[in-house]
């Protein structure tokens, strides 16, 4: 795998005392992409995150960021390149987000004089003056997220951002994600919420007990799971309809919902042969709904097919 990758994870071991995290993990992330890391608690993904800010290092294997080690000497201007929204950051709250974000600023050595922009950018302008103390949950995510935006970071590390935020404000949070990533940021979260990285991310990695079990995105996670697609018929007809069961084409499943309603299941592969088989031979139906798996089915599909030990 080429170093030019923004971010180049290989072959890359971490245990902690006796435990595991990750056993030989190998992923990239390039210029203005975005990683969803999926996994169930003690996965590995906050490991991940670590390596990646070279907070500590693997036991085997390599992390690059643009081509260098995060945690090696020499690495502090690639570690400005980085920035990072732990899981549960906690704020002074006594200071304003103003004043927090000043405090960031000068940790990292850059100019205070750009946070009011940052505020802005994460929709806290209005608050600034604010003490955080009095700010929401959602405020202070934001405010968590301006910090991790400051000095212009190539690589975004994101832990379960959007935990705890109401729909409106977890749709705005994936819409800066979004800019970031027209601006070549790379970004990497970790969540749980199945639903919204559906429509949010673009790659997705799925780890278990510390072993990535699949990758990819959500249409080449569907090509390797291969599960059933869903074609669900309606009849708004007064007799519904009769029993299609006996004539349907070999490997079709179907299931009835009521007399005006049936739910097929078939081989992602042989949905326009059905389809046309449909419209040629059951008249009932005058309308139909078609189900792809969700990133919830194939999460499960591959947390279950994989059983390392
Ligand atoms: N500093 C540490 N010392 C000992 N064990 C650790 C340490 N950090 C992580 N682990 C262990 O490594 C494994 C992976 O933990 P990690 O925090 O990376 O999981 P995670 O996928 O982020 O979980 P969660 O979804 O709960 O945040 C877990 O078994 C955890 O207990």
């Amino acid at each position: 795998m080429p170093d030019k990758q923004t971010v180049c994870v290989q072959g890359v071991t971490k245990t902690f005392d006796t435990q595991h995290a990750l056993e030989n993990l190998t992923l990239s992330v390039g210029a203005g992409e975005s990683l969803a890391l999926l996994g169930h608690n003690g996965a590995g993904k906050t490991t991940l995150m670590k390596l990646v800010l070279g907070l500590i290092r693997p036991d085997a294997g390599k992390v690059r960021i643009l081509g260098v080690d995060p945690a090696g000497s020499g690495a502090t201007e690639i570690r400005q390149n980085l920035g990072y929204l732990p899981e549960n950051i906690a704020f002074y709250p006594a200071l304003s987000g103003a004043e927090t974000l000043a405090f960031y600023a000068r940790l990292k050595r850059q100019p205070v004089a750009d946070c009011a922009r940052l505020l802005d950018r994460v929709g806290l302008g209005d608050a600034a003056r604010k003490k955080v103390g009095a700010y929401s949950k959602g405020m202070r995510q934001r405010l968590g997220l301006a910090q991790a935006l400051i000095g212009n970071p190539r690589v975004l590390l994101l832990d379960e951002p959007t935990t705890g935020l109401d729909p409106e404000l977890r749709h705005s949070f994936y819409n800066i994600v979004r800019e970031l990533e027209d601006d070549g940021v790379s970004v990497i979260l970790s969540s749980h919420a199945l639903t919204e990285l559906e429509a949010h991310t673009r790659k997705i990695a799925i780890l278990r007990k510390g072993h990535l079990i699949a990758a990819g995105t959500l249409g080449e996670l569907r090509d390797q799971a291969n599960l059933p697609i869903h074609i669900r018929l309606n009849s708004h007809q007064a007799a519904g309809f009769s029993d299609i069961a006996s004539s349907l084409p070999a490997g079709i499943t179907q299931r009835p919902i009521n007399g005006h309603a049936i739910e097929l299941a078939l081989p992602p592969t042989r949905k326009v042969e059905m389809l046309r088989y449909l419209v040629g031979n059951v008249p009932e139906f005058d309308d139909l709904d078609i189900t792809q798996p969700t990133l919830a089915d194939l999460y499960l599909h591959f947390q279950n097919r994989s059983t390392p030990s």
